[in-house]
Order: C-alpha cells, then sequence, then structure tokens
C-alpha cells in the first residue's frame, strides 16, 4: 500500500499535535506505520532553522527573510523526512505545511500566495499533502487552551495579537474553500476523542 501524507493546519492551540499522536496511535492499531512530523522542523537541518525562527525579538526578521527560511526548512524536511517516509509506505502526519506560510507569511505577512508557491515549487518540488485537515476553535477555546499550555511565556512566533490571529482564521478558511477535495473542515471544539474519530471518519475510504 503506498503511503499518504496528511497535514493538520489552523490557528495556534486547536489541537493539531494533539490529533496527530490520536491519530498515530490509531494507525498504529490498524498495523499502519506513521512518521509523526512538524513544521518548522522535521529533519536536522530544519530543526536548526527552526530555531532561527522561533528565538529572539518579533522583528528579528523581515517578512521576505521569514518567508525563505520557512521553505528552506520545508525543502530540506520534505527530501529527508516526508518523501523518504512516503516511498516506503509509511503515512506522515504533519503538523503545519505549506499552506502555514501561505497563512502566516502570505495572509498575516503580505507575501503574495504565488510568491509563496512559487519558493515551495523550487525548495520541495511542489508536494502537496494529500488530505488537509483545518481544526478550527472558537477564539475563546483556543486562548484558553493557549493559556493552559504556554503558562511559561510563548516563543517568537507564538506571540501575535488577536485581530492577527483573526485574519488568520479568515484565511485558513478561504483556503479550505478553494480547494475543497484536499482540505476538510473539523470543529474541533468537541472533545479530543471526538474530534479524532471525526478526522478517521474522513480518512476511512483509505483505511479500508
Ligand atoms: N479537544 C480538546 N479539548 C480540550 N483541550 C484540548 C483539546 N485538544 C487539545 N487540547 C489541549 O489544548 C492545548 C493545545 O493543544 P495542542 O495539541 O498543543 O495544539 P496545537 O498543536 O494546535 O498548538 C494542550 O494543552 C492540549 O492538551
Ligand atoms: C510552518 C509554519 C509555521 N509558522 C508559524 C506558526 C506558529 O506560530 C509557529 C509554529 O509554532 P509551533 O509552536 O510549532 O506551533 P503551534 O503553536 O501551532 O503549536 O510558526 C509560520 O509562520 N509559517 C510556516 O510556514
Amino acid at each position: 500500500m503506498s503511503g499518504r501524507f496528511i497535514t493538520l493546519e489552523g490557528g495556534e492551540g486547536v489541537g493539531k499535535s494533539t490529533q496527530i499522536r490520536a491519530l498515530a496511535a490509531a494507525l498504529a492499531g490498524r498495523g499502519i506505520e506513521s512518521v509523526v512530523t512538524r513544521e518548522p522542523g522535521g529533519s536536522v537541518g530544519a530543526e536548526a532553522i527552526r530555531a532561527l525562527l522561533m528565538e529572539g525579538s518579533d522583528d528579528r526578521w523581515d517578512v521576505r527573510s521569514e518567508a525563505l527560511l520557512f521553505a528552506a526548512a520545508r525543502a530540506d524536511h520534505v527530501a529527508r523526512t516526508i518523501r523518504p517516509a512516503i516511498e516506503r509506505g509509511a503515512w506522515v502526519l504533519c503538523d503545519r505545511f505549506v499552506d502555514s506560510s501561505r497563512a502566516y507569511q502570505g495572509g498575516g505577512g503580505g507575501i503574495t500566495d504565488a510568491d509563496i508557491m512559487a519558493l515551495h515549487g523550487f525548495g520541495s518540488l511542489g508536494l502537496l499533502p494529500d488530505r488537509t485537515f483545518l481544526l478550527t476553535v472558537g477564539a475563546d477555546e483556543a486562548a484558553r487552551r493557549l493559556a493552559a499550555r504556554d503558562a511559561g511565556g510563548a516563543d517568537r512566533m507564538g506571540s501575535k495579537p488577536a485581530d492577527y490571529q483573526a485574519r488568520l482564521a479568515a484565511r485558513f478558511a478561504e483556503m479550505a474553500a478553494s480547494e475543497p477535495a484536499r482540505w476538510r473542515v473539523i470543529e474541533a471544539d468537541a472533545p479530543a476523542d471526538a474530534v479524532t474519530a471525526a478526522i478517521l471518519a474522513d480518512l476511512q475510504e483509505w483505511l479500508a
């Protein structure tokens, strides 16, 4: 059986990493190997770039440099981790991918979608997921979850104001609507196991 490439997207604190862990367990229960990974990061080189992106002051990078760093990290991640895993038949479960660049550096940061996709075409040969789940939660619930998780303080990318988060949510919704064959929108306010069940129900056609 060929591997699948699944990504989870959405704002911070919507439950992406929680769901990826649950999906990996569910796949393991069906005898399917999965590779759990995340962006920025997921390979040695990309994790080194992650440190450049996540640490330091808000204005450490201008938006173009930042977009290039995310694209460079992704290129390494795709070449070293994602493509080899898919080629050996594993499922890759990835917390964020190019759609996060489209939402954050594109929608939020002002780089055009065409430019983000051009960087992706060069760096990662345009690889796209087989399925992308957009997890959505109300702003209050997301704030509650983040406060609980990040009691020790947010990182550089996580310290953005509420109106920025609202623009991001709108941008993600727009991307999902414009490419319905790849995206599924999952309301993730529900308890974690109900969210996992909704995702697995959608993946059923590939699990049968
Ligand atoms: N469905 C859920 N209901 C309540 N809390 C949740 C749910 N999913 C995740 N959480 C909690 O919310 C916080 C953020 O979840 P996390 O999976 O780290 O989100 P993300 O990876 O999207 O930033 C964590 O403390 C996690 O335990
Ligand atoms: C992959 C990617 C992430 N980001 C941002 C989104 C997050 O704020 C941050 C990743 O932080 P992280 O703590 O890993 O994610 P989360 O907060 O979702 O659990 O980097 C971009 O701006 N562009 C990208 O291409």
